[in-house]
């Protein structure tokens, strides 16, 4: 077995979309790097969860939009395909390959080791590679954690016999179950139930609370629950799974006990009941951490606490926001902390300042894909409340602007601003409705940049868009 040891400025454990942005921001930043990657370059999200599940669920909201366009309906009122749309997935994800990963790894300048990394005390990595040997990394200046989110599963006995379908299994089935159940009600599982329910599986959700996605504004989770219904999914609410068992063998159907004695069979089960950290077999007991938490970061990204400043751990793992997106942008900050820091640069932490993730804690965007579709960015009313921030609450039914008339015929939308009394500024937006997902960026805009209502106001939004929202949601806010 042989046993090499090299030294670089930085390393990265763990290659998702996160861990690769912190290595080409390290490598912009004049830093040797090296990457450490236990499966596909890419992570989760490029092959089981953003990107096959919104490859899966492209064609239904198209199909969705184009029945409600007058003249396309009968073009389009038939099945969907869902050979094509499965092979469409199995090329967006580029059938489960990362070449093109490497290439880009590659071009940038940062070493790759595959294998399974862990700490080994301070500024120390040890990976197993997959042939046996062992790899000894040093770090001159940080060691970056990067390493995701797995399933977090419930604690119910014999589970693992079931063979449960989680969000690897979900975003990568080659066939259509008859009867999905899907327990959970965050975003996972109306996505996903939007997707299987157009691709043909009798869909049942069981879910625990009273309502749908959360942590948006109520009346979002109400919207996607009528739809859900109206396309044919069985909501259950208020609704404990206790039990759990396959019957006759690998084959046999799925039985599922609730809490009030109810029963339900079907041919597979997905869990989609949130995410638990990737920090378990990391060495963090080297270095005095607690395996399986979830790292808390400061707003460079760097672990609060380690001594010394050279831990970092960036996107899923550190649970600011379980997002790509925010998850890159964590990175690019991240990197340019880690090469400030490295460069004996000063590191600019004041707000919204080059080397810290402020928009974490102010302005996170994030779509659902359902139909209609949920985008939303900044505090809920709800948030708000609990925050204590005084914001009056702007409603407005999107169904009544031009530019949705345009869109579909019998438009169902609905947009709410939230404006803080105190700076003038808007805190928070939600949008649901067909087509509001290109939207969000508009309110991601406003919020950021704290631009005063006053000066919206000046900002006019083209005829027929239904971008028009906003100038409807300005005009109420005005009186
Ligand atoms: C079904 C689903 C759909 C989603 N859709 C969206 C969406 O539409 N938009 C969005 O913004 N977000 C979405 N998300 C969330 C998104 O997937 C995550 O926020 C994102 O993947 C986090 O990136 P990451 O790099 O932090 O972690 P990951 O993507 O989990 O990558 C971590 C990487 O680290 C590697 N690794 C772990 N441990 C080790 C180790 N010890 N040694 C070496 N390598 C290791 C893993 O193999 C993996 O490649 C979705 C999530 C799910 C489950
Ligand atoms: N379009 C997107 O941006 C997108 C899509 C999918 C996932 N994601 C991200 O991935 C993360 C994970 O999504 P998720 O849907 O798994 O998590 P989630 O936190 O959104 O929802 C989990 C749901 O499961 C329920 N739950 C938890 N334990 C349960 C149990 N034992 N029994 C029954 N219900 C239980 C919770 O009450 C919650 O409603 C999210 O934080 C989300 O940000 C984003």
């Amino acid at each position: 077995m042989n046993d090499t040891h090299r030294t670089y400025d930085v390393v990265v454990i763990g290659a998702g979309p996160v861990g690769e942005n912190v290595a080409d921001r390290t490598r912009a930043a004049g830093l040797s790097t090296v990457i450490v990657e236990s499966e596909l370059l890419g992570g989760e999200c490029s092959y089981w969860a953003c990107e096959p599940s919104k490859a899966l669920l492209r064609p239904v909201l198209s199909r969705a939009d184009a029945l409600r366009v007058p003249g396309l309906r009968r073009a389009v009122d038939r099945p969907l395909d869902v050979e094509a749309v499965l092979a469409h997935r199995d090329d967006i994800v580029q059938h489960w390959q990362d070449d093109d990963q490497v290439e880009w790894l590659e071009s940038v300048s940062v070493d790759l080791v595959r294998g399974h990394g862990r700490l080994d005390g301070p500024r120390q990595v040890v990976v197993s590679t997959p042939d046996g040997e062992t790899v000894r990394l040093s770090a001159r200046h940080a060691v970056a954690v990067c390493t995701g989110t797995g399933p977090a599963m419930p604690d119910l006995p014999g589970l693992d016999d079931v063979r449960p379908w989680t969000n690897r299994e979900v975003t990568s089935a080659d066939r259509v179950p008859g009867r999905l159940a899907v327990v959970g009600g965050g975003v996972v599982a109306v996505e996903m139930a939007t997707a299987w329910r157009a691709l043909g599986a009798q869909v049942t959700m069981l879910v625990r609370g009273s309502g749908l996605i959360p942590r948006m504004e109520p009346f979002a989770g109400e919207m996607v629950a009528d739809a859900l219904r109206e396309a044919g999914v069985d909501l259950r609410f208020g609704a404990s799974v206790t039990s759990v068992t396959r019957e006759g063998g690998a084959d046999g159907e799925v039985r599922v006990t609730l809490a009030d004695g109810g029963q339900l069979t079907a041919d597979e089960i997905l869990f989609a009941t949130g995410r638990a950290p990737r920090t378990v077999g990391i060495g963090l007991e080297t270095i005095g951490l607690a395996p399986g938490d979830w790292l808390t970061v400061d707003d460079t990204c760097r672990v609060s606490a380690v001594t010394d400043g050279w831990l970092y751990a960036v996107g899923d793992v550190n649970h600011r926001a379980l997002l790509t997106h925010q998850g890159k942008y964590q990175a690019r900050i991240a990197g340019a902390a880690i090469g400030a820091r490295a460069h004996g640069e000063p590191v600019d932490d004041s707000k919204w300042g080059a080397h810290v993730a402020t928009a974490d804690n102010e302005a996170v965007p994030q779509v659902i894909f359902t139909d209609p579709e949920v985008a939303a960015v900044g505090l809920t009313t709800r948030e708000a409340e609990r925050t204590g921030r005084r914001v009056k609450v702007v409603d407005y039914d999107i169904g009544g602007v031009a530019g949705a008339f345009q869109y579909a015929k019998g438009y169902r939308g609905k947009a709410r601003m939230l404006v803080d009394l105190d700076r003038g500024t808007v805190a928070g937006v939600t949008f649901v409705g067909p087509g509001v997902a290109e939207l969000l960026h508009s309110a991601t805009i406003a919020v950021t940049t704290e631009a005063p209502v006053e000066r919206l106001w000046h900002a006019v939004p083209a005829f027929p868009t239904i971008s028009e929202v906003w100038l409807r949601l300005m005009e109420t806010y005005r009186g």
